[in-house]
């Protein structure tokens, strides 16, 4: 006999849990199905630790590079890697409990096990059957590792959050923003820290003055970059360090390589071919706007998703409107996929939302946009020896100067970024960014006050 739900949610990452959520607060039964651990990417190998590194990678920082023109001496005796991931874990283990928490008050079920669709509305985890009218497939994705002789001694993003001790030379293989994230943390921590790119620069696709802004900090602070850098082969040596040969015939001896070079949908083995779901040719299930696949009852959020974000807010925006759609009477829910912020936290933070200059030159004409930009010293580090430029962007387009882009590098760029989107999204003009009036003395201020 199977157990009936009105709702099933297949993965308790980011967009399983916000959907199943906000189902059951609309009251309907639900269960919710996790291979591995409640939180999914996010919580256990994605945003969560990588945030933690990255305050670790700030409180290095602010020791190394800036502690001493504050006037403070201080003697740092040495850098424990252990203690800063046995904390880490211990939050993520309190983020499990309130997950917990969460799923009681609302009433979902959580099964912890492997689901593989039987048939349309039916679900198989450890030989049981579970069937639902309407399920939600939320499975995430995985990094990927390049079909090359001896990738298997390198390691990925979960590896890297796997690691009990830190690497004294490492090779993070990338340009997006795992790559660009994760070497920034292994170098502000004092692992001897490379970074290898394929084309001229890491985060290529991005403004432009980020991009550049990101080269030149690199070539001040690292971690070294290796452009036009293409892996060839890794052998193992017989001190266990690993020599990374690229195509251009250089080639880089570490203790530890990590490749983070995309991810791929984890959509292969869940039983997908015993349903209607179409998949595209990568294996991203296919959805409308309003996240219906192409099987009636089975929908589809986050990452897997063709044509997605890959975001943790995105899945779990679009997982609570569908929830809204088919149990809190909103028949017209739908996520809108324009204009969404993003932030890479690299060393300075990145913040960008919109179209690049390039992009919005091709879009409206390049007669048709004015760009106003910025560069200057963070108040943070103008007092020191050691001084971080910030740069700032808007690309406005037509007459009244809408902002269509808005990019920014530099000190506390991470937390800046919220409150414009805001702005953004309602459509606003450089005349009301600069209506209103400024916070002084801070970053944000100079977005309002650009010439
Ligand atoms: C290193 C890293 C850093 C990141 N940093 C950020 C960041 O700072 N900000 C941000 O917004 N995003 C960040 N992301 C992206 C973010 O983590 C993802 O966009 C988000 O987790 C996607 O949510 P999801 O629900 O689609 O999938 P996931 O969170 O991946 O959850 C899917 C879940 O489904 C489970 N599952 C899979 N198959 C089955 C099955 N057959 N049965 C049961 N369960 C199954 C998996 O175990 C997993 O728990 C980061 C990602 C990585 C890898
Ligand atoms: N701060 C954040 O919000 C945050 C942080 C991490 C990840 N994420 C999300 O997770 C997604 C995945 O991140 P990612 O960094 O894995 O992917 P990505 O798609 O951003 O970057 C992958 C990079 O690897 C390069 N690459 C691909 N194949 C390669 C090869 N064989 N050799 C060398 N380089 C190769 C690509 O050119 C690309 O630059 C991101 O797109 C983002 O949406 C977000």
């Amino acid at each position: 006999m199977a157990q009936h739900f009105d709702y099933i949610a297949l993965g308790a990452g980011s967009g399983g849990i916000a959907s199943a959520n906000r189902a059951g607060m609309r009251g309907a039964k639900v269960l919710i199905i996790e291979a591995k651990q409640v939180g999914g990417t996010c919580v256990n190998v994605g945003c969560v630790p990588k945030k933690v590194m990255w305050y670790g990678a700030h409180v290095a920082e602010a020791l190394n590079l800036y502690a001493k023109d504050y006037g403070f001496d201080v003697t740092i005796n040495k850098f424990d890697w252990s203690t800063l991931v046995d904390n880490r874990e211990a939050y993520i283990s309190r983020i499990h409990d309130a997950y917990g928490r969460g799923f009681a008050s609302n009433k979902v079920t959580f099964l912890n096990g492997y689901g593989r669709f039987i048939n349309n509305n039916t679900i198989e985890v450890d030989g049981e059957h579970y069937t639902a009218d309407h399920i939600v497939v939320a499975t995430g994705g995985a990094p990927t590792i390049p079909d090359i002789p001896g990738a298997e001694y390198g390691i990925d993003s979960d590896g890297f959050f796997a690691l009990r001790e830190q690497p004294k030379r490492v090779a993070v293989i990338g340009a997006g923003y795992i790559a660009v994230e994760v070497a920034g943390v292994l170098h502000a921590l004092g692992s001897e820290t490379h970074l290898l790119v394929r084309k001229h620069a890491p985060l290529r696709n991005f403004d432009p003055i980020l991009t550049d802004a990101l080269v030149e900090a690199m070539a001040t602070d690292g971690p070294t970059l290796h452009t036009h850098s293409v892996p060839k082969s890794v052998t193992k040596n017989t001190d266990d360090s690993l020599t990374l040969a690229l195509e251009n015939g250089q080639s880089l001896t570490v203790d530890c390589l990590i490749w983070a070079i995309g991810r791929s949908p984890s959509t292969g083995h869940i039983g997908l071919e015993n349903t209607d779901v179409q998949l595209d040719a990568k294996g991203y299930v296919i959805t409308d706007e309003q996240q219906n696949t192409t099987a009636k009852g089975i929908y589809c959020v986050g990452d897997i998703m063709a044509g997605g974000v890959e975001l943790t807010p995105v899945a779990i925006k679009a997982g609570r409107l569908l929830s809204e759609r088919l149990f809190g009477n909103m028949p017209d829910a739908k996520m809108d996929y324009s204009l969404i912020p993003t932030v890479v936290f690299s060393h300075p933070p990145i913040g960008t939302m919109g179209l690049t200059e390039p992009e919005a030159a091709e879009k409206y004409g390049q007669d048709k946009i004015k760009v106003y930009a910025s560069t200057f010293t963070s108040m943070y580090s103008a007092v020191t020896a050691h001084r971080q430029a910030c740069k700032m962007k808007l690309v406005c387009a037509g007459d009244n100067e809408v902002v269509v882009g808005i990019h920014g590098i530099g000190f506390g760029m991470d937390e800046i970024l919220q409150g414009f989107g805001v702005a953004m999204k309602m459509g606003a003009t450089k005349a009301d960014f600069d209506a209103v009036v400024a916070i002084h003395p801070t970053g944000a201020e100079e977005f309002v006050t650009l010439k």
